[in-house]
């Protein structure tokens, strides 16, 4: 273990001496886990980190707004859409993504290593239960979805079997829960060697003066290194070369609060893989000016992402002559990485990646040890994101999708009016009760009587009828005809494995 003299001179070096002012009063207990901690940061590396996060800091309330003049749209030629492409290339899309899993060369991957301040649970946002009727928890759907995804690629390409590995980014707040939830689980069925976690950095939060930040007599507040602390996560964790060793080629990576996430999308994997993209990113159409979605566009010519806290209110309302938003693709945070891209931002790019910065309140202990919880930012966290590598892609597509289809994000505790459980669980169950209605299905009450059919809901409307689908049954929508055409169900339903095997039972 290194001593205590060292550490010290290492601080110094780093210009943090501060951060041993209270180690007489540490038991001996705390000295020791103390000392492991600060030995783990580097003083050169300490020493860059907190003088860059001052020089930030004091310039944060300059970057809304700083690329604005160098913003323009994307150009339609490298936007691929659901909507406006025929269904033979569709197909095509669709068979080429579904050939790729099949021959085990797509892997899913998860940036699990948020705190979830917003939504304000104490554990990773992947456990929660938005109130499903099944009860199910946003993990335990993103899983059986994969379950699902290589079943459909095997059959529909006559292979035996299909694995899509499912990497998971967590960070030292989500690492420890979400072990423990996947191994009470029993990792969901899906094989525990298929199922990669790896941890992301922390770094420490600083003052405005540039000073390491204590939360407590003997701990320095750490904060994950943003969901573009990806790219050195995979060199540290030796996910690159587990991805090789499988045959991994192509990579969907994704964030955990999106309820509809169609995991190893075969149709975005299919329409990436035909256009020879190294890097991809789903787009919807922006709801409204201000959702706090980062827009893709092209920034001096580079594809990008301009996060939404960057982004000045002017520029986010500027509209086209026929009423549309100028900068209308929004991210949802579903990426197409090739592994060679990926590799090459480990090699060369990373260095590069620029550093967000985020002024926070932290929560620490003043000069008389007292400890503090500000009200208002007194911290500066910096963050790298994950689309920043966009603009070192030589070729770089977004692909459009339907939001009601695919976007419905968890951030908010339920009495916000966006984005909660309550929208989330309504998204979902609306998108079910489509496929039904679509499949052939009526729906009934309690008293037999007939529910009303709504072919569209509007925003906040809760669907005539419960009904949730299991992903283990059908993910896409796909195979209902046979279980449900003509039949009158009732309200609430759940149709599982069970119940559907059951239904072709008694055909
Ligand atoms: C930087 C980024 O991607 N921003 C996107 C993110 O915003 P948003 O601000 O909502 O991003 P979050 O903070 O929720 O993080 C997105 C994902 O990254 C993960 N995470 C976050 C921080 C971290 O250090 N480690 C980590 O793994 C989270 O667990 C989550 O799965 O989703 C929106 C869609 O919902 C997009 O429109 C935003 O452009």
């Amino acid at each position: 273990m290194i001593s205590l003299e060292e550490v010290r001179s290492r601080l110094e070096l780093a210009g943090q001496s501060h951060l041993l002012r209270f180690w007489p009063e540490l038991s001996a207990d705390e000295r020791d886990s103390f000392l492991g901690e600060l030995s783990q940061l580097e003083p050169e590396e300490l020493r860059e980190h907190c003088r860059a996060a001052a020089e930030a800091g004091s310039r944060d309330s300059g970057a809304v707004g700083l690329l604005d003049q160098r913003m323009e749209p994307m150009s339609a030629e490298f936007i691929g859409s659901v909507s406006r492409s025929d269904q033979e290339t569709l197909k095509q899309w669709l068979d080429k993504g579904f050939r790729q899993i099949s021959q085990n060369k797509v892997a899913v991957l998860l940036l699990a290593g948020g705190q979830g301040t917003r939504l304000g649970v104490p554990y990773p946002k992947g456990m929660y239960n938005v109130g499903l009727p099944s009860g199910k928890t946003l993990y335990q759907v993103q899983a059986e979805r994969i379950h699902r995804a290589e079943q459909l690629a095997a059959e529909k390409c006559g292979s035996s079997k299909c694995t899509i590995p499912w990497y998971i980014m967590t960070s030292e707040f989500t690492l420890e829960p979400t072990e423990k939830f996947f191994k009470e689980n029993l990792y969901f069925k899906l094989d525990q060697s298929n199922v990669v976690m790896f941890e992301q950095r922390m770094i420490p939060a600083v003052s405005f003066d540039g000073k390491a930040i204590l939360e407590n007599k003997a701990k320095v507040a750490m904060a994950p290194d943003g969901n573009g602390g990806l790219y050195r996560a995979l060199v540290d964790g030796k996910i690159l070369e587990d991805m090789e060793r499988r045959g991994v080629q192509y990579i969907h990576v994704y964030c955990v609060d999106n309820i509809l996430v169609k995991m190893a999308d075969p149709f975005f994997i299919g329409f990436c893989v035909s256009k020879g993209a190294d890097c991809g990113a789903k787009v919807v159409e922006k709801a409204y000016p201000t959702e706090p979605v980062g827009v893709v566009c092209r920034v001096d010519g580079a594809h990008q992402v301009v996060e939404y806290s960057e982004i000045s209110l002017e520029t986010a309302e500027k509209r086209n002559a026929d009423g549309s938003l100028v900068f209308n693709a929004g991210n949802i945070c579903n990426h197409f990485f090739t592994l060679s891209f990926l590799k090459s931002v480990a090699e060369k790019f990373e260095p590069k990646l620029k550093q967000h910065v985020a002024l926070k309140k932290v929560p620490y202990v003043d000069e008389e040890g007292n400890l503090v919880k500000p009200d208002k930012p007194n911290g500066i966290k910096m963050e790298k994101f994950v689309f920043d590598v966009f603009q070192f892609s030589k070729n770089f597509v977004a692909f459009e999708v339907s939001r009601a289809d695919e976007f419905s994000p968890l951030k908010n505790a339920d009495p916000a009016a966006k984005d909660t459980p309550a929208t989330a669980r309504r998204a979902l169950l609306a998108q079910h009760y489509h496929w039904a209605l679509g499949a052939g299905a009526s729906f009934l009450d309690g008293e037999n009587r007939k529910l009303p059919e709504k072919p569209s809901l509007s925003e906040n409307e809760e669907p005539p009828a419960v009904c949730e689908i299991s992903p283990l049954v059908s993910c896409f929508g796909e195979g209902l005809g046979v279980l449900m055409r003509g039949r009158e169900i009732h309200s609430p339903f759940i149709l599982d494995e069970k119940k559907a095997e059951e239904i072709r039972k008694s055909q």
